[in-house]
């Protein structure tokens, strides 16, 4: 038998969730946990659309647990802590990325990788350890594990600085382990929407040169003059690309769609590495000969642990690197959906959760 929202969890909550694969988003009443020792709850005020939710509410990876509240780049005020809440009190600004639990004692917790835990468990569409399963930041209160509360420095504004939670730590995270974060290094950025905008930033304040890989020319100007990339190749412009042969060292491609790999592996330095972090529906093609000839390296990452979460949003505030965001409100989400479908949007929705979620009970 089905339980009431309120059977399973004592707090009543209210967002926006898809129930089936048209991905159709529409408001949902359900409910969240009463707020255990450890377990800071707070009020949400803006929550990023990035493409994994896009992702997730057609279930194009087929994982999906529907009905889907997504939202996992969740910014708020805290209205209530746990008896044993250690580094957070009421009123503080926090904010809650892509995963809100894992097993507390695999080598990967052990060392602050919460994130390759193989029990992580997601903000949402997930099951938590009580068997329930988890909502994202499209509504309005969010209860979390202190272990999973970033703190958002003050001097960060929260709407544009919800998008770091998950666009940021996914390219700040591989530059770093990558070892692309060295002065000098020649890193490239293949596809400038979420992810790819806040990765030319964070390898700009690194000191990287950057490349910046596109279709189309239509970013270009963008690009170089308002993100500060050093130089901009069209990916379909062959002689540009034949130019640009063996010139990177690392390159980060955060394209949400089924790409060829040969160009990039091209671009690529002998010992170059080709980062993965987009998340396409389907496998991609791995030429192999470009990859032997000159050691090459295709690697993968998955956003990063909780320690290095609050490290990138401190680096972040110090180098005032924000995502640049088109604020949206509530009831806007799924012409949005739309719109991020057809990268028409420079280069982040964030809803305004705090003064357009409006319940209708
Ligand atoms: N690895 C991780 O931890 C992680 C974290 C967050 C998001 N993701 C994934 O990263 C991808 C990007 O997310 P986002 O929020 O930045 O999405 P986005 O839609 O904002 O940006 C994707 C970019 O890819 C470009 N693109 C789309 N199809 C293309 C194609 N066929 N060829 C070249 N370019 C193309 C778009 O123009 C856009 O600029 C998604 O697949 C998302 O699920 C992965
Ligand atoms: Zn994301």
């Amino acid at each position: 038998m089905v339980k009431a929202p309120t059977e399973e969890h004592p707090r009543p909550a209210f967002g926006w969730a898809a129930r089936d694969s048209s991905g159709v988003l529409a408001p949902f009443n359900f409910s969240r946990r009463e707020t255990g020792e450890k377990d800071v709850r707070f009020k949400v005020l803006y929550c990023g659309i990035c493409h994994s939710d896009l992702h997730a509410i057609k279930n194009e990876w087929g994982s999906t647990i529907y009905p889907v509240v997504p939202g996992h780049e969740i910014v708020g005020v805290v209205t209530e802590v746990g008896s044993k809440v250690e580094k957070i009190k009421v009123g503080d600004k926090v904010g809650v990325g892509c995963m809100i639990g894992s097993c507390h004692s695999c080598d990967s917790c052990a060392n602050n990788l919460e994130n390759y835990c193989p029990k992580m468990i997601l903000t949402y569409s997930a099951k938590y350890h009580d068997g329930t399963i988890t909502y994202g930041g499209y509504s309005d209160i969010m209860v979390a594990d202190e272990r999973f509360i970033v703190r958002i420095p003050e001097n960060l504004p929260l709407d544009a600085g919800a998008p770091l939670l998950c666009a940021g730590i996914t390219v700040y995270s591989p530059l770093r382990y990558f070892g692309f974060d060295k002065p000098g290094t020649q890193v490239g950025i293949v596809g400038l929407g979420g992810l790819g905008h806040v990765a030319v930033k964070f390898a700009k304040a690194m000191g990287a040169k950057v490349t910046v890989i596109s279709t189309s020319t239509s970013k270009k100007q963008e690009a170089l003059e308002k993100l500060g990339a050093d130089s901009f190749l069209v990916s379909r412009d062959q002689d540009q690309m034949q130019a640009a042969m063996g010139t990177l060292d690392g390159i980060i491609d955060t394209v949400s769609a089924v790409h060829p790999l040969l160009p990039l592996i091209g671009l690529l330095k002998s010992h170059g590495k080709l980062v993965m972090v987009g998340a396409p529906e389907k496998p991609l093609e791995l030429p192999i000969f470009p990859l032997l000839m000159g050691r090459k390296i295709v690697a993968g990452s998955c956003i990063g642990g909780m320690k290095e979460t609050q490290e990138m949003i401190d680096f972040a505030a110090e180098h005032n690197i924000t995502a640049d965001i088109e604020v949206i409100p509530a009831d806007y989400v799924n012409t949005a959906m739309e719109r991020l479908a057809k990268a028409d949007v420079k280069y982040r929705f964030v809803i305004d959760v705090g003064n357009t979620l409006k319940s209708s009970n």
